[in-house]
């Protein structure tokens, strides 16, 4: 794989125009030590193998074997192992020239065993996103199609007006509420540590509220009507069989929707897609190609973020990690993803499971990105909207951003989510275009259908 941003192609590109690269590959610090010690390392076995073989034992020759054979196999991984430590690089960001609209989606699929407040902390994290309002569109696809779930984004999305300023101000990293206030407060300076008080105790009204309603088995009579939303609910048979609902709880056309502090909020949707007995629905795979239709039609953002709705955003900057490869000017046209692992919170200093998954994200992926591309681990995933819809790959293309189209603006939103309804329907993709050629079948596009330079950022 070329070096990229370091190479003396690139640098022959910053003498020709002012064209500055986004991001830097560096290779491990050490590496030349490390092939060294590797290379003594490797000596010292072949050594080993070349007096064995010199000195077959008289007596106990089972012995002998055994070990010898124990040596080979030893010999034999320890040399594979190297494959993926041999070249490692290292991959830094430039964050400046961001400008791209990025939709992200969040997936849901059982209201019982994926509970409301986890989902929400996961919403919450990816609307107080450090990215400009306007162009983040968050969409949470309930395949369990709940009512309760709806209930609750309703409430996140009061909520939100509150905790993206409070995040922003007061620069909190994670931005998962619970895990935000799972920290010591007295730690905190006290300019803080008030606001932080009072935001825990919105935090928990809400929190009541849902827990409430779930244990009544229904939502409070005032959210019923206050919002139109629930009334979707009045032809809903089970889970597995209803209409689609959709709804934007907040649209980011408005340029009246605000947080408390008056700053402009991004958009939120809800999306129940439609089921039916009869049609499969291709679990999560389905939901994601509702979701890129659906969201066409809404923000339709240059760039997709998938996320299961049981982990949160880390760092409030991965969107703007992210672009700096997408942007790349010299080679960010040849990246169709840029991921970031999911890790355990929690973990002990001393656990022994293998949870922390150290050698993989530290060392292997870092040894595959220096071959060209780690594989793709399915969710924190950043992707290309284009690539999703069957852009193919031509060498040396450039990929041209295209504006999204205008024509939204001004649409009332109950007519917008009732025009686009019908992309959200189980029996869209039969005998269309999209059903033959576009079906995303969870994961395995990656494999099949793209020669795309994969990228791996781990911060
Ligand atoms: O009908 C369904 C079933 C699942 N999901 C969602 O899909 C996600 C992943 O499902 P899960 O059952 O949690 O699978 P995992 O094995 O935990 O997921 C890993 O493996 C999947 C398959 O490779 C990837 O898609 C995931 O991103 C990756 O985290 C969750 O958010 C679910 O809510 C749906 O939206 N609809
Ligand atoms: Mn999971």
């Amino acid at each position: 794989m070329d070096e990229r941003g370091t190479n003396t192609h690139h640098s022959q590109n910053m003498a020709n125009s002012s064209y500055a690269s986004l991001f830097e590959t560096k290779k491990a610090k050490g590496s030349l030590f490390y092939k060294l010690f590797a290379t003594s390392i490797f000596a010292g076995i072949i050594s080993i193998w070349v007096y064995r073989a010199t000195h077959v034992a008289e007596n106990g020759k089972l012995a002998w074997i055994g070990i010898f054979g124990a040596e080979l196999w030893f010999g034999l991984y320890w040399v594979v192992t190297q494959a993926v430590r041999w070249n490692r690089v290292y991959r830094n960001t430039f964050k400046e020239r961001l400008s791209q609209s990025v939709d992200i989606f969040v997936c849901t699929a059982d209201p019982v065993i994926e509970p409301q407040m986890m989902v929400m902390n996961t919403v919450l994290s990816m609307l107080a996103y450090d990215y400009p309002p306007e162009k983040l569109s968050v969409y949470l696809s309930d395949d369990g199609g709940s009512d309760l779930t709806f209930y609750a984004l309703l409430e996140a999305s009061g909520f939100a007006k509150h905790w993206i300023p409070y995040c922003k101000k007061f620069k909190i990293e994670p931005r998962s509420p619970e895990a935000h206030f799972g920290i010591d407060s007295d730690e905190l300076e006290a300019c803080q540590a008030q606001h932080f008080a009072s935001i825990k105790k919105l935090y928990e009204g809400m929190e009541n509220r849902i827990e409430l309603a779930k244990k009544i088995g229904k939502i409070s009579k005032n959210a019923l009507f206050e919002h139109r939303g629930f009334s979707k609910w009045d032809s809903f048979s089970s889970r597995g069989d209803h209409d689609t609902i959709l709804q934007i709880l907040i649209d980011g056309r408005d340029a009246e929707a605000k947080d408390v502090e008056g700053c402009r909020l991004p958009t939120l949707v809800y999306l129940a897609r439609e089921k039916r007995p009869q049609h499969f629905h291709n679990f999560k795979a389905g939901a994601m190609n509702a979701l890129i239709r659906v969201s066409s039609e809404i923000s339709n953002g240059h760039i997709i973020l998938n996320v299961d709705c049981d982990m949160y955003s880390n760092n409030s900057e991965s969107i703007r990690d992210a672009l700096c490869f997408f942007l790349d000017e010299e080679s960010g046209h040849e990246i169709a993803f840029v991921q970031f692992p999911q890790n355990f919170r929690n973990l002990t200093k001393n656990e022994l499971y293998g949870s922390s998954r150290r050698v993989y994200c530290n060392v292997e992926m870092h040894g595959l990105d220096g071959y060209g591309g780690p594989r793709y681990v399915g969710t924190g995933c950043f992707q290309r909207r284009d690539t999703l819809c069957g852009r193919k790959w031509t060498k040396g293309s450039m990929f041209e951003w295209k504006e999204s189209a205008i024509t939204r603006i001004g649409e009332p939103v109950v007519e917008l989510e009732e025009r686009i309804k019908e992309v959200a329907s189980c029996t869209f993709e039969k005998n269309t275009p999209w059903g033959k050629e576009v079906t995303y079948m969870l994961n395995l596009w990656i494999v099949f259908e793209t020669s795309y330079k994969f990228l791996c950022l781990i911060t």
